[in-house]
């Protein structure tokens, strides 16, 4: 029998969820879309128009609900209402346009009635540092599950979800290639946070006799966002020839040794670490993590969203 006959998703083609951005009572012209263009120039506005909008509008009716439910259940426990920020997680490969989505979703978010605070932060600000990473032997090794502080990251979502007034969060910089040793991010109990990774639906590590948590049972609701490898594979491929032509040629770039190579010498290196080290992470780390996700969001060519998969409720 078919396992596919037992998904825990109702699957909805690209047209039928552009018809559900007419499903609110705030309209388009509400949503003020020019900063987002802003924000990658190769993002289409019917894109956001039929995608981004009415998943902003899902979104929205998570947020009210859990907002509710958080209320009337602390109410039953006797427990003081503090306001604690809605959490969203968004997993994917290297590369698959994590952060993008990330951050036309804080947009939408900033724009929902009341305009609630938001933040946007990346766990590869977890990532272990590399001098940490040389003294584990992990520097090959950027991005995989052992990488990461998870206990770190434990600790950020633990305060998030406590109420605390003031929470923390490491920086990483693409440029440095490493994270930041003097500057953090703080959060000053925003409404909403959107925690984009490649690590945030993954497992913990398993041990005998002990009860662990997931980085996703912080979640209020998650995403995946799914393409075929071989299209994964080129977006990569594209960053790195257009980071090789931009950042890569700053002096206080990491990749400053990439600046000067030929362009199949420069093939011959985007292949090896999509070859070696984020298709292995895909394959072994990444994807088998896509169906705990809450919704996933399937790119085709172009990175136009082909297919939104929701969990049934
Ligand atoms: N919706 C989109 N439309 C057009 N281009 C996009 C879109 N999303 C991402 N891209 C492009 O795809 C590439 C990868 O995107 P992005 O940097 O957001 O990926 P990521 O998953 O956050 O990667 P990493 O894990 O390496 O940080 C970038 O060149 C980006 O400009
Ligand atoms: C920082 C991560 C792990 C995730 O964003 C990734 O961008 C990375 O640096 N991976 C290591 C291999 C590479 O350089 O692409």
């Amino acid at each position: 029998m078919n396992s596919q006959q037992f998904s825990p998703y109702i699957t909805f083609e690209r047209t039928q969820w552009a018809d559900f951005r007419q499903m609110s009572d705030w309209s388009l012209t509400d949503v003020d879309l020019r900063e987002l263009q802003g924000l990658n120039e190769r993002l289409s506005m019917t894109e956001v128009a039929d995608i981004y909008v009415p998943l902003s509008r899902l979104l929205h009716l998570h947020y009210t609900k859990a907002k509710e439910l958080h209320q009337d259940t602390n109410r039953f426990l006797q427990l003081d209402t503090l306001t604690v920020p809605f959490i969203i997680g968004i997993a994917g490969s290297v590369a698959v346009g994590k952060s993008t989505t990330a951050r036309i979703i804080e947009h939408l978010v900033s724009q929902w009635p009341g305009k609630p605070r938001v933040e946007l932060v990346t766990t590869d600000g977890f990532l272990y540092s590399n001098e940490q990473l040389e003294e584990l032997g992990l520097m090959k090794k950027k991005g995989f599950p052992e990488s990461f502080d998870v206990s770190r990251l434990f600790r950020f979502l633990s305060e998030l979800k406590s109420g605390e007034e003031r929470v923390t969060a490491p920086l990483y910089s693409h440029m440095k290639y490493n994270v930041l040793q003097d500057e953090e991010q703080v959060l000053m109990r925003p409404d909403v946070v959107i925690v984009e990774g490649i690590n945030v639906l993954q497992p913990p590590k398993l041990e005998k006799h002990q009860a662990r948590t997931f980085v996703s049972d912080f979640f209020d609701v998650s995403m995946y966002i799914d393409a075929e490898e071989p299209m994964i594979e080129q977006w990569y491929k594209n960053r790195f020839n257009l980071l090789r032509k931009t950042s890569f040629q700053q002096p206080e770039s990491y990749f400053q040794k990439f600046k000067d190579l030929t362009e199949d010498e420069a093939r011959a290196v985007s292949d090896r670490i999509w070859k070696e080290t984020n298709r292995v992470n895909l394959v072994e780390n990444i994807l088998p993590t896509r169906n705990r996700a809450d919704l996933i969001l399937q790119k085709g060519e172009g990175h136009k969203v082909e297919r939104i998969h929701v969990r049934k409720l």
